[in-house]
Order: structure tokens, then C-alpha cells, then sequence
């Protein structure tokens, strides 16, 4: 039975233009809201296919992006350079796309560090930009993605001990199923801590687990325990993902 706690809503897009503007308009509301609070805007990212889409979605909302501060949800443990970074993929892609954000606005994870050390180095980096060192930071939002074995960050249902970490706002992952292996990533006590957490999930190929997942809220899947305490819950779907929530 769901037992989901936090305000959740589902936006279904027809077409890629729609999902675009979709993700588009909640930058727009999450970062309005965010200036009547604090100078900066602070958003978490994921990797993958949100690489593109947030890019297309900046730069359809010409909105003023300096004081917005770019965070990694989850990171592979590899080099700034490597082509599996997640940062990598946003500054390759803004450089050309978004040259008005500046390397200075990302707030990335330092892989030199051991595995161990550079969770806790990026947790303290989160506690420090966010300022509040005392409890849990709270992001303005966060941008999740969605596997279809229903993990987002890098919370895999085949690493379930990781749901239950209580204390550590960021922790290291090693054998991850998805390559690479090695990973940091957010987890659920900062992540349902954020105001705003919104999912962006497409293709047909997932529309089993989006159903499983947002409508059964079956918590085999740690996207099922996304809940955020006091924040909006927002999944944003294409046709062909939503094809089994949408009637
Ligand atoms: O670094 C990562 O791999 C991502 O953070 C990961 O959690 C991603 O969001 C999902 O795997 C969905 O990826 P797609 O949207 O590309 O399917």
C-alpha cells in the first residue's frame, strides 16, 4: 500500500519539446523560490541521459544561471577527465552549449582522493557550501535519474545496505552493477532532506519500473524510497516510460 509521506506529482510529456519544457519550468519555480531564501541555488545532478536533457532545458529557459551551484548526486570514481565522469559530461557539454556557467560554479568531487576519502572530503565540501555543518544540508533540488532496475544515484537494489545508512550524507560504492565500479554517492537521509527532488525518466524500456516503483512504491527499488520529508516529489516521464501510469 503506498505509504508515500512527501507531496508528489507526475508530469507525463507527449514529446521531447514538452519533456524539455517540462524540466525547463521546474528550474524556473525551484530557483525563483530559492531567491526569496538564499544567494545561491543549489541543485544537485545525475549522469547519463539528464546530461542532454538539462542542457536542451537551460538553454530553452534563458534563465540567469550565476548564482546557481552545480553538485553531483552520485560521481564515478574516475578522473575530471575521464569520459565516464558525470562532471566531465556537463563541462564538455556546457563549454560549447552554456559557455556563461563557469567551471567554478560545479562542485565536484575530488577523485585523486582514496574512495573512502573523497566521499568524506565531497560529504564535508556539501556541508560547507550548503552551511549547515550542525545537520543535514537541504538542497533546493535534486535531478535524479532512473535505471531500469529501478536504482537512481548510485543506489542499486543489488547493494540494499546502502538504503540504510542513517549518518553519512555521501558514501563510497564499490562494485557497482553499472560500470564503472567505484562510485560516491548522495544518500537518503540528503536526499529526502531537499526541497524539491524530481525524477526525469524516459523510454519505453522503464515503464514497468516507473509503475512498480511511483505507483506500487515497491521498495525493492531505491528510487521507491525517495520521500522527501518536507519537500515536493516530482516525476517527469515521456509516453513511453508513463505508458503503465497513465491511462
Ligand atoms: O551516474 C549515473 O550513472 C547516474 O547518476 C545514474 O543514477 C543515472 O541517473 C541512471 O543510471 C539513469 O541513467 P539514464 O537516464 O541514462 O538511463
Amino acid at each position: 500500500m503506498p505509504d508515500r509521506k512527501c507531496s508528489f506529482k507526475i508530469s507525463l510529456a507527449e514529446s521531447e519539446d514538452k519533456l524539455i519544457e517540462t524540466v525547463s519550468n521546474l528550474l524556473r519555480r525551484c530557483s525563483e523560490q530559492a531567491k526569496d531564501r538564499k544567494a545561491t541555488f543549489s541543485i544537485g545532478l545525475s549522469g547519463g541521459s539528464l546530461v542532454q536533457l538539462l542542457t536542451k532545458a537551460l538553454r530553452k529557459s534563458t534563465l540567469d544561471t550565476s548564482n546557481w551551484e552545480f553538485f553531483f548526486c552520485d560521481e564515478r570514481y574516475v578522473a575530471d577527465d575521464h569520459s565516464d565522469s558525470t562532471f566531465c559530461a556537463y563541462r564538455t557539454e556546457w563549454l560549447s552549449q552554456l559557455p556563461s556557467i563557469l567551471d567554478s560554479q560545479f562542485v565536484k568531487a575530488d577523485t585523486t582522493k582514496l574512495l573512502e576519502e573523497c566521499a568524506a572530503d565531497y560529504e564535508a565540501r556539501v556541508k560547507v557550501k550548503l552551511g549547515n555543518s550542525h545537520s543535514v544540508p537541504q538542497f533546493d533540488l535534486l535531478l535524479l535519474g532512473m535505471g531500469p532496475d529501478g536504482h537512481t544515484c548510485s543506489l542499486f537494489p543489488e547493494q540494499p545496505a546502502t538504503l540504510e545508512e542513517t549518518s553519512r550524507l555521501v558514501i563510497p560504492i564499490r562494485n557497482s552493477p553499472k560500470p564503472p565500479p567505484e562510485r560516491i554517492t548522495f544518500t537518503l537521509p540528503l536526499i529526502n532532506n531537499a526541497r524539491d527532488v524530481a525524477f526525469v525518466v524516459t523510454g519505453a524500456s522503464k515503464s514497468d519500473v516507473v509503475k512498480r516503483v511511483f505507483v506500487d512504491q515497491d521498495k525493492q527499488f531505491p528510487a521507491a524510497w525517495v520521500d522527501p520529508t518536507n519537500g515536493q516529489l516530482t516525476l517527469i516521464v515521456d509516453a513511453g516510460a508513463g505508458s503503465q501510469i497513465i491511462s
